[in-house]
């Protein structure tokens, strides 16, 4: 065991005789100890690594934790470990256990924007928006293991009445289209592990010992994974912060910490109290501040790192002149203390506040790094060809057979997809086959059934090669025979075909690297990608500014940090005012100040555009509750003295304070 760990680590590590819950705050080693414990599982307990599965947040996360175990095992005896995030793990089980769930190993993977097209098909003459909150909903009930029965006794208003109403034919339309969206990774593993035993035995033989990081942040189906996979056994460690439980919006449940207590009466509970990440004034800014919502569990931190650098609130004129005064102060700190640029995150409520930044870092020429944004795997070029690989793997997706074969458009309009789509209903067959029926010649012109044959010809050639080939080859060859780059170039102008044209070959790159690197085929490859364009991409490695909404910066570390666009109505966000939670907000804050280990600064606007209008902002409650030790800077980050910052800052909490 490594001797960077205190007493209550090597507690938790080598704990082994029940489960173990490890509670504690932000940077106080919960994740350093599920790594080591892996390790001492393998090293010392004479654990095979095909038997235990850690779970992270983020794919991000699970490519660090393996690669740093990877590094403490050493000598490759980290193969056969499973480090993923819980969806990744539904994906192995339900491709293992397809037939259990009356799906083909070849299961399609919709994400998000798919399953919204999905429900917008099922209930005509509605907009997306109204679409999206009826698919929300519906996914509640999914996250909650409610059926469509109950979900329609349980309606109480008029979007769950809606949602109730096509919740049942929506799960139809996934099962023909042989597709499962985000939430079915988890219910179907789920329900197959509490209906069946050969299957529960199978997988609780296989799985051994699990790990779970970011425990707070689980939702009930994902519990109750993790309860039937760990079994009467109980043999799991599970490390968690309530303090940072920012997902209740998407139905995480932090009562999960309570259920483990009452559903394992015999759980060891182990508290890490020393931070190892942050300055003392930083620990002490985050103690403040989340010291003001209710507690759940006690929990204390300190830190033996020094006082370290005042925290700086700096009040800039708006968010154009936020954005210069960060990427000018990291410039100027960069070449004082010749620091790194991924020393530096910016850290934002919503994705939307990024593209400023990014905008003054390319000014700059500061190299920068976007995650938990757009991801790349859902821009429209890529999704373009996902959907003919998921095509090629799964002949009964339709989502993916209607955007492939009208991208580039081959003489197949709405009319035909229409005629073939009503003859494939009648038939209960997916488009694919419908193509190839006798019967469907009567229902389309000549010229219409050339196309579409010729289409599914096409495919089932690529899918051929597939077999055999590379998927990057195969993906050469598809955009050799459809001429992508040229459709590109005539369907846009120059300079947005050619990033467009940019990001495809990036995507072949990547293709072929991850298909070597994993020794991985087409077909879990195209059900990797589902997965990552959910979260996060995975970042090359490279030196750049990190941007990050809060969200997304959870479990990560950096130098120096700027938590940017912190007012009333952004952070806390306005629909938390509106609904008067503020408790999940101030954790928002909480996980962004405890990210930093050196330096933190504060940045909010005077005034802020809202449509057409230009709002006058305030700085956000969560500044004044930071407590003392914070300096604020005058306006755009001038020279001030301690004095000027003391006086605003008074002024600063008196305002505050007189809030109700
Ligand atoms: N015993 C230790 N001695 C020295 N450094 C440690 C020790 N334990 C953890 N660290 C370091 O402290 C930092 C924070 O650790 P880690 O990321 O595991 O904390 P965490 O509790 O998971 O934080 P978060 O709640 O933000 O996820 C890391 O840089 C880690 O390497
Ligand atoms: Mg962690």
């Amino acid at each position: 065991m490594s001797a960077l760990l205190n007493p209550p680590q090597r507690e938790a590590i080598r704990y082994l005789d029940g489960p173990c819950l490890v509670l504690a705050g932000a940077g106080s080693g919960k994740t350093r100890v599920i790594t080591q414990k892996i390790a001492h599982l393998v090293e010392t307990c004479d654990f095979s690594p095909h038997n235990i599965a850690a779970i992270t947040f983020t794919n991000k996360a699970a490519k660090e934790m393996q690669e740093r175990v990877g590094g403490l095992l050493g000598g490759g005896k980290a193969k056969g470990l499973t480090v993923c995030t819980f969806h990744a793990l539904g994906v192995r089980m339900v491709r293992q256990e397809a037939k259990h769930c009356g799906l083909k190993p070849q299961f399609s993977i919709l994400d998000a924007s798919d399953a919204n097209q999905i429900v917008a098909d099922l209930v005509t003459d509605s907009d997306r928006a109204y679409a999206r909150s009826l698919q929300w909903t519906i996914s509640g009930w999914k996250n909650a293991m409610i059926p469509p029965e109950e979900a329609v006794k349980l309606a109480n208003d008029d979007i769950s009445a809606a949602a109730a109403k096509v919740y049942g034919e929506y799960e139809r339309t996934l099962r023909a289209y042989q597709a499962v969206d985000f939430d079915d990774l988890i219910g179907l593993p789920v329900r197959l592990l509490e209906e069946n035993e050969e299957v529960r035995e199978r997988w609780q033989n296989r799985l051994r010992y699990l790990l779970i990081d970011e425990y707070q942040d689980t939702n009930r189906a994902q519990y109750r994974l993790l309860r039937q996979l760990a079994g009467v056994r109980g043999a799991f460690t599970a490390v968690g912060d309530d303090d940072q439980a920012i997902y209740a919006w998407r139905g995480a449940d932090v009562e999960n910490l309570n259920l483990l207590q009452t559903d394992y009466p015999r759980l060891k509970v182990i508290k890490l109290e020393q931070n190892y990440r942050s300055s003392a004034r930083i620990l002490g800014a985050a103690n403040t501040l989340i010291a003001n919502n209710e507690k759940l569990f006690d929990k204390k931190l300190w830190s033996e790192h020094g006082a370290g650098d005042p925290i700086r609130v700096v009040a800039a004129r708006d968010p154009e002149a936020e954005a210069q005064l960060v990427a000018m102060r990291i410039q100027a700190h960069r070449f004082e203390f010749k620091t790194k640029f991924s020393d530096y995150a910016i850290l934002y409520r919503g994705n939307h506040q990024a593209r400023l930044f990014e905008k003054q870092l390319r000014n700059n020429k500061i190299p920068y790094v976007i995650s938990g944004g757009q991801s790349f795997f859902d821009k429209a070029e890529i999704r373009d060809l996902i959907s003919y690989l998921r095509l090629m793997v799964n002949g009964d997706d339709d989502l993916a057979f209607i955007r492939a074969i009208t991208t580039p458009r081959r003489g197949v309009g709405p009319g035909t997809i229409e005629a073939l789509g009503r003859y494939a209903g009648m038939r209960h067959v997916s488009l694919f086959e419908a193509a190839f029926e006798e019967g469907v010649t009567e229902h389309l012109n000549g010229r219409q059934l050339e196309a579409v044959r010729e289409f599914g010809q096409f495919i089932n050639r690529l899918a051929d090669r597939a077999a055999r080939e590379r998927a990057a080859e195969v993906l050469e060859v598809l955009l050799h025979e459809i001429h992508y780059e040229n459709w590109l170039l005539a369907s846009c102008d120059t300079r947005e075909a050619e990033g467009k044209w940019a990001n495809v070959r990036d995507f072949v790159e990547w293709l072929g690297r991850k298909g070597d690197q994993d020794d991985k085929n087409l077909l879990e490859l195209t059900q990797t990608i589902a997965l990552i364009s959910m979260l996060d991409k995975e970042d090359a490695e490279f030196d750049g500014v990190q941007l990050a909404t809060l969200h997304a910066s959870k479990g990560l570390e950096f130098k120096h940090v700027f938590l940017v666009g912190v007012e009333e109505g952004l952070l806390p966000h306005q629909s938390a005012l509106d609904e008067g939670n503020l408790a999940e907000e101030r954790r928002l804050m909480y996980v962004g100040i405890t990210r930093a280990q050196r330096s933190l600064t504060v940045t909010w606007c005077e005034r802020r555009k809202a449509g057409a209008d230009v709002r006058v902002c305030e700085a956000s409650r969560f500044i004044g509750e930071m407590g003392e030790g914070v300096a604020v800077a005058k306006k755009d980050d001038a020279p001030v003295s301690q004095d000027v910052g003391r006086e605003r800052l008074a002024n600063l909490r008196a305002m505050l304070a007189a809030k109700p």
